[in-house]
């Protein structure tokens, strides 16, 4: 193993630590509140300055909550109206996120003569959202549409999580992955790659030589203490769920009754404390602890591009399609000067960066095959 050295590194060197003052501020960001569940379900959740927020253990039970919207199917039992609000509240949402779908046409006119390249999430966006993180299997179908779209495109997975895990579910070779929230990225050797620091050389599955890019490697033993913390202090928290992720932690409170969160966020608050290298971010009924550096999903983006041999965007259509907060840095990344584009997948309204929506992975499948159908009539013309 070659370990290839500097130029730009991501890992921020003086991280701010997590002050009151600074997470009083970014406290103001989280207007996920109660709140935010009006009768109309209508989710107000505000742009986001950045992808990552630093929360305070006090203001994390609302966070836990806002981010969490309810199942729609109990709502419904409890109250018809609120279920027809709900679909007013949808259709009206889609006037802004438009169905990638529906738009289908539009997005494949404007691709016309350009490369497309994708990125796609993988928990509610590849696979369905279900209580147990390790059954979040993929449907055959998907499989073969994913496979089917990798053949046509460049294709990559960013995910939260670990790169094997994600690897374990897809099975296959034919796409690049990227695990850790993009903290951990394998990508083709190229002479271009020398612009970043922490490149590993490596081999994939097949005994390929690949790069490896790691920018949180000199984490990985707090990440591993973290963790070991996190299971011990969350151990008698029934339901409650800790996930290493390699460069990140989750700590999953899906399963955990209501009551609890409050627990659960006051002991991940008492174990990162002590780190102010680390922070917390939200998923979808998730905290995930991640190391304080300059690097996100939208980075990871840029990254793979270029390794890619993409990274001098003419010619280039890039869709990222992803379901989290995580996603919006991506979204963001191809919104700012147009350079592609974000879909978002949502059963919900929620404000994004992203300018296309899809309801839930069974769309996400159907958009993929519609690609690989349109490429082909398109390639035979
Ligand atoms: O970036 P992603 O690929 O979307 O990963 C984000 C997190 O996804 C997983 O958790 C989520 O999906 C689980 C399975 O459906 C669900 O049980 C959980 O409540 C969701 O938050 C994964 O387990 C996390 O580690 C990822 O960070």
């Amino acid at each position: 193993m070659d370990v290839k050295s500097n130029h730009t590194s991501p890992v921020l060197t003086d991280p701010a630590p997590l002050s009151k003052s600074r997470l009083r501020v970014t406290s103001g960001l989280l207007q996920y509140s109660r709140a935010a569940f009006s009768p109309n379900l209508f989710l107000t959740v505000p742009r986001m300055k950045t992808g990552i927020i630093d929360i305070y253990a006090s203001n994390c039970l609302d966070s836990m909550e806002s981010s969490s919207p309810p199942h729609k199917k109990s709502r419904e039992i409890n109250n018809d109206l609120v279920s027809a609000d709900t679909d007013v509240a949808y259709r009206t949402w889609l006037l802004k996120y438009p169905s990638a779908l529906a738009s289908f046409e539009q997005i494949t006119n404007f691709a016309n003569g350009k490369r497309i390249a994708l990125f796609l999430d993988y928990d509610g966006t590849l696979s369905p959202i279900v209580d147990n993180p390790d059954c979040a299997f993929m449907s055959n179908e998907m499989r073969a549409a994913l496979k089917d779209v990798a053949k046509c495109f460049p294709t990559a997975i960013i995910s939260g999580r670990s790169r094997d895990k994600v690897y374990e579910f897809v099975g296959l070779t034919e796409l690049n992955y990227a695990g850790s929230h993009g903290m951990d990225i394998m990508s083709p050797v190229r002479q271009s790659s020398d612009d970043y620091s922490n490149y590993i050389l490596s081999t994939d599955k097949k005994g390929k030589e690949v790069n490896l890019f790691q920018p949180a490697s000199e984490f990985l033993p707090m990440i591993d203490e973290v963790f070991n913390s996190l299971v011990n202090s969350t151990e008698e928290i029934q339901g409650a769920k800790v996930e290493n992720n390699k460069f990140c932690v989750s700590v999953h409170y899906r399963n955990v009754d209501e009551k609890e969160w409050t627990t659960v966020a006051q002991r991940v608050h008492d174990v990162i404390r002590n780190y102010p290298r680390l922070r917390l971010t939200h998923g979808r009924k998730v905290l995930e602890v991640r190391p304080v550096i300059n690097w996100d999903k939208g980075k990871a983006v840029t990254f793979l591009l270029e390794s890619l041999g993409l990274g001098n965007w003419d010619g280039l259509l890039p869709i990222y399609v992803g379901d989290d907060q995580t996603d919006e840095d991506a979204f963001k990344v191809l919104r700012e000067g147009n350079r592609g584009y974000g879909i978002l997948v949502s059963s919900v309204p929620k404000e994004s960066n992203a300018l296309f929506s899809l309801k839930d992975p069974q769309e996400v499948m159907e958009f993929l095959q519609s690609l690989v159908v349109w490429k082909k009539k398109t390639s035979t013309v």
